[in-house]
């Protein structure tokens, strides 16, 4: 998904704006504000434009229009429940009927409650009958009640609009296909509707679930910075003093910030020298756990962060440091976590096990480049006040980073400007939004190879231990094999792996080249056989044969394809398979393997789902089986 630069929206909108609350027009001041809020809560959404491309039949481009705000509607909807159904997403539902009047609506709270399908469903009632739920996004039938599903099945919708497929991977693609299979027709954003405005609808589907959807492409929490500075870029006086850099109105913004968020975390120094509450003091709302992050702790003993009448603190730490300090903040309730090593990408990784969603930083200068460094922090919130406080030694917001040229600087992706108050807010993000559509390389490339898979329907089945469900499909399964030599004469192979590897070394004259090919063919496992052959390939690239690399995929087909086709059990439990995506899901091999995020090639997964269309017959064979039954 490509992602829309809101910069040109921000020039085009914002700017103009800010120019006229120069004069002191209270219409137009009250026209900023207004248009402020809106960017606020939808960050970063555009104006509607013409061109529309549906793919689906019955949509017309009248409907096009109510459609896209409806599944807004649902976005905005969502975003009510933000900081309290962490992790789970934000869920928003709107039911419109026929003829397009708003007939229910609802959200998920938090979790547990009822999901956002069944409240929109109770308050639609009968209107229900014919109608089409909008929804933010695809729902996640954890517990596999399919609850939601459910819900819009039988109080008769007819059509769902979904803003984007859930961002968990093993959850994607179910509840659409539950849907389809009931019969109701599914639009889901940027597949079977396309244009321009349906991007930045669904961009504005993205943004409501964003914690999640960085969570789980990065497995740690989406973490924003969030920083004060002056004008010429300070966060603290020289002496250290700081409060306060930003009006009461940013200050008021920074609360809402927090009450989204899962943790507040500060380094150790701006907690000597703050003595901060961080609280989200904006009136009611969920609160955030505070975390501070010291690798002495040499911490003070009054503490507003030792009081938790309100909200508790965690203190994660160097293991070993100082514990007689440790003892007194167990004696206050405070938790502590020691670490090895104290560095932010272990503490968000630590976070993410204990299923934290998203965490606000607001430490000084010398975290906040420790945390960038570690490549956890996903965006930045820089209030900047209009004030000059210089000082050659006060602080900045991020501390040495090894950067040494312009060039190397990191440049924000999807920068926003928003003036709050006196204050110019400034966000962005630092690593892009994640994609969300299947991770596995080229599903619709898949398609082409196994027509049973259907691009983005399909589950994925991951294999690669030979222990695991599927492990049979690895080819160190303990499968032997037969196969002709050049020779046409047959011998056997212990697996497809022995083969595979003896391969290489094949029609050398060397007779190094010979006694590897025996060596491999004795080897006692296939562990044994790779270890051979990959160290001689290594050592010896002279005895590896010319053409490997292009024949490779070719010798690996054959020796499946006789593996397949001698074991029945083998050729039952691959036929089984049939409408699903295999991958091997070793995290080393971006050939043969999917890699650790899906970046791998996938050629194992597709050989055989290759063989397996074959044996379906829905595919011609590559060719000819030359194996032997054993
Ligand atoms: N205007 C604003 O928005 C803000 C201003 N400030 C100001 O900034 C100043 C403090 O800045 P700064 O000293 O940078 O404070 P930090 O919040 O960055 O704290 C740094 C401390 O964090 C702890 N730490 C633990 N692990 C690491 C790690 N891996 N890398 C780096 N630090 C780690 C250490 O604590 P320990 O020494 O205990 O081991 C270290 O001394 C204060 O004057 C404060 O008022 C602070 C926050 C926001
Ligand atoms: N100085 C400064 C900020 N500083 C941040 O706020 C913390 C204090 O929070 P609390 O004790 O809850 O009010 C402080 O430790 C630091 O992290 N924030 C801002 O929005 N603007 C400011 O000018």
């Amino acid at each position: 998904m490509g992602i829309l630069p809101c910069l040109a929206l921000v020039y085009k909108k914002i700017v103009p704006l800010i120019i006229s609350s120069k004069d002191n027009n209270y219409k137009a001041q009250q026209q900023i504000q207004q248009e402020n809020t809106r960017m606020a809560l939808s960050f970063a959404l555009g104006p509607y434009s013409s061109s529309v491309i549906c793919r689906t039949t019955n949509i017309n481009k009248h409907s096009h229009a109510q459609d896209l705000s409806y599944i807004r509607r649902a976005a905005d909807l969502s975003d009510k429940s933000a900081g309290f159904t962490s992790p789970h997403p934000n869920f928003g539902c709107v039911i419109a009927t026929r003829s397009g009047e708003v007939a229910g609506e609802g959200y998920l709270y938090a979790q547990g409650t009822k999901p956002a399908e069944g409240l929109a469903v109770e308050a639609a009632g009968e209107r229900c009958r014919g109608a089409t739920a909008y929804l933010n996004m695809e729902p996640g039938d954890c517990h596999w009640d399919h609850t939601a599903v459910s819900a819009l099945v039988q109080a008769g919708i007819t059509r769902a609009v979904v803003g984007i497929r859930h961002p968990l991977q093993h959850l994607r693609g179910n509840a659409i296909r539950a849907l389809r299979s009931q019969g109701l027709q599914v639009d889901v954003l940027g597949e079977d509707m396309q244009s321009k405005i349906v991007e930045e609808a669904r961009k504005a589907c993205l943004l409501v679930n964003l914690p999640l959807i960085y969570r789980a492409a990065s497995r740690v929490p989406f973490s924003v910075l969030k920083y004060a500075m002056t004008l010429d870029g300070k966060i603290a006086a020289s002496s250290g003093h700081a409060a306060w850099i930003s009006s009461k109105l940013s200050r008021n913004r920074v609360f809402e910030l927090r009450g989204r968020s899962d943790a507040i975390i500060v380094g150790g120094n701006t907690m000597r020298r703050d003595d901060p509450r961080l609280t989200a003091r904006h009136g009611g709302g969920h609160m955030p756990i505070r975390i501070v992050m010291s690798q002495t702790l040499d911490l003070p003993k009054e503490a507003n962060l030792w009081d938790l009448s309100e909200v508790s603190t965690i203190v994660v730490t160097q293991r070993g440091a100082r514990r007689s300090f440790q003892r007194f903040l167990a004696s206050k309730g405070v938790e502590v976590v020691e670490f090895d090593i104290l560095n932010p990408r272990d503490v968000m990784e630590y976070f993410h096990d204990r299923g934290y969603l998203s965490i606000l930083w607001e430490c000084g200068g010398t975290l906040a480049a420790s945390a960038i460094s570690s490549g956890v922090i996903h965006k930045v919130f820089a209030f900047v006040a209009p004030k000059i406080i210089g000082g050659k030694n006060a602080p900045s917001p991020v501390g040495e980073l090894g950067m040494v040229e312009m060039s190397q600087a990191l440049d924000l992706i999807d920068v926003c400007f928003e003036q709050v108050g006196p204050d110019m807010l400034i966000s962005g993000f630092l690593q892009p939004i994640p994609d969300l559509t299947p991770t596995i390389p080229s599903e619709d490339e898949t398609f082409a190879i196994d027509p049973t898979v259907i691009p983005f329907e399909s589950s994925i089945i991951f294999f690669y231990k030979t222990w695991d469900p599927y492990g049979a499909f690895s080819n160190f399964s303990p499968h032997p094999i037969q196969m002709p030599d050049e020779d046409s004469n047959y011998a056997t192979w212990s697996s497809v792996e022995h083969y595979y590897q003896a391969n290489k070394f094949l029609g050398i004259s060397n007779p190094m080249a010979q006694d590897c090919i025996e060596q491999i063919k004795l080897a006692k496992s296939p562990e044994e056989a790779a270890r051979m052959g990959r160290l001689t390939q290594r050592r010896h690239p002279n005895l590896v044969r010319s053409d490997w690399e292009s024949v490779k995929i070719d010798v690996m087909y054959r020796a499946l394809k006789c593996k397949f086709s001698i074991y029945p059990h083998l050729n039952s439990m691959l036929l089984s398979t049939a409408g699903s995506v295999l991958v091997e899901a070793s995290p080393h091999d971006l050939f043969w393997g999917g890699g650790r995020d899906g970046e791998g090639l996938n050629y194992l997964g597709r050989l055989l789902m290759q063989l397996r269309s074959e044996f379906l017959g829905e595919s011609p064979a590559a060719s000819e089986s030359t194996c032997l039954a054993l």
